[in-house]
């Protein structure tokens, strides 16, 4: 059993909620509130798996931990509203960590004018920070991973294999700001994914396994198949001065970024461009969208001349071996 397994496993059958738009299979949960619809996604993070207390302050835990969230719900196209913080404190944490780890939290979500709404306190082994977060989204504009058509084009946003590389310089206590920054305090592309909102249709999915599990997952939701041409995945010169043997693995498959991958038509593609570009925020073309050739999505990466499946990778839970 790993992560995905047990997520089919316990999927209901049905939902009973006419309200319901969207239950288990996207970044988020989606049902209808009158003219529009709310957006719901929780994400968990424990120490020792997604951080350690040794190398990351309780700051960036609580910066971090929210950024994620929010991720899902750039994912999804939503605007921000609200959040619930449910958290597992080991008696060796003093007040003031964990006053940080809220600071934390508070220094992002105060930016998107978030209300933090309740959660649950309760001690335990290990340091657990899970956070539910709220979002709106104007009536049937929730960017699902199923929404992928043949002849789009495939982006992404910023750079990728940054986090994975700043976790990197965070244990062998390499100096490069930009990257430990990339892992402590990731953007969430909130306000790009909101920029998006004039277009009938968008696919997005929120990098935090790496793009060939996200990628993946557009392929098999919308039943087509990815093509990703390896030399335009944009990555920082960093990463690859810094960790020459390890950053072309990374880019695919790192995570944690918190970037956005996404489809759109060819038509489309120039103002997805420009938007981003008024933005400040790089995005970049690094493949297309085709039929799919078997019953199932599959995702293709063309590197030095030759193409091959690209298979799921990247960070699973639950998975033999692993923890
Ligand atoms: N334990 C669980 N019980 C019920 N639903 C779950 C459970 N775990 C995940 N899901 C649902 O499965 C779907 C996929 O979840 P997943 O966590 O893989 O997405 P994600 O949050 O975008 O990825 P990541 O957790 O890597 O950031 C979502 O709809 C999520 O709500
Ligand atoms: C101390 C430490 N060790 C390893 C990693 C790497 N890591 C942990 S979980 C994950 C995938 C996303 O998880 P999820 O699917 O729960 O969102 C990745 C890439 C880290 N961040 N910190
Ligand atoms: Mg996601
Ligand atoms: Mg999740
Ligand atoms: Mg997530």
């Amino acid at each position: 059993m790993d992560e995905f397994s047990f997520i089919d496993s316990i999927k209901p059958d049905s939902y009973r909620q006419s309200s319901l738009i969207k239950g288990i299979d996207d970044d988020a949960a989606v049902f209808r509130q009158n003219t529009q619809d709310i957006v719901t996604a929780v994400d968990t993070m424990v120490d020792g798996i997604h951080f350690s207390r040794e190398t990351m302050e309780p700051y960036s835990i609580g910066y971090r931990a929210l950024a994620a969230n929010l991720s899902d719900l750039a994912a999804m196209g939503a605007e921000p509203a609200f959040f619930m913080v449910s958290i597992v404190i080991p008696s060796d944490w003093a007040e003031q960590e964990l006053q940080e780890v809220y600071r934390g939290m508070a220094s992002l979500g105060d930016g998107y004018r978030m209300d933090m709404i309740g959660g649950d306190t309760v001690s335990g082994k290990e340091f657990a920070i899970s956070i539910t977060v709220f979002g709106y989204v104007e009536r049937n504009k929730a960017r699902y991973r199923t929404a992928a058509l043949p002849g789009d084009i495939l982006f992404v946003t910023g750079t990728l294999g940054d986090s994975r590389a700043g976790l990197e310089c965070i244990n062998k206590k390499i100096d490069n700001e930009y990257l430990i920054q990339r892992h402590c305090q990731p953007s969430p592309r909130i306000t790009f994914a909101e920029q998006l909102s004039s277009f009938n249709r968008v696919a997005l999915n929120d990098v935090s396994d790496g793009i060939a599990s996200e990628g993946s997952e557009i392929a098999e939701a919308s039943c087509v198949d990815l093509h990703i041409a390896y030399d335009s995945i944009p990555y920082h010169s960093s990463i690859a001065e810094l960790f020459p043997n390890q950053y072309q693995e990374w880019i695919l498959s790192g995570g944690e970024d918190f970037e956005l991958l996404g489809t759109i038509s060819e038509r489309e593609w120039p103002e997805v461009q420009q938007k981003a570009e008024e933005l400040n925020l790089s995005v970049t073309k690094i493949g297309y969208v085709s039929e799919a050739r078997e019953s199932k999505g599959l995702v293709y990466l063309t590197m030095d001349g030759r193409t091959e499946r690209l298979e799921k990778s990247g960070y699973t839970h639950l998975q033999e071996g692993r923890d």
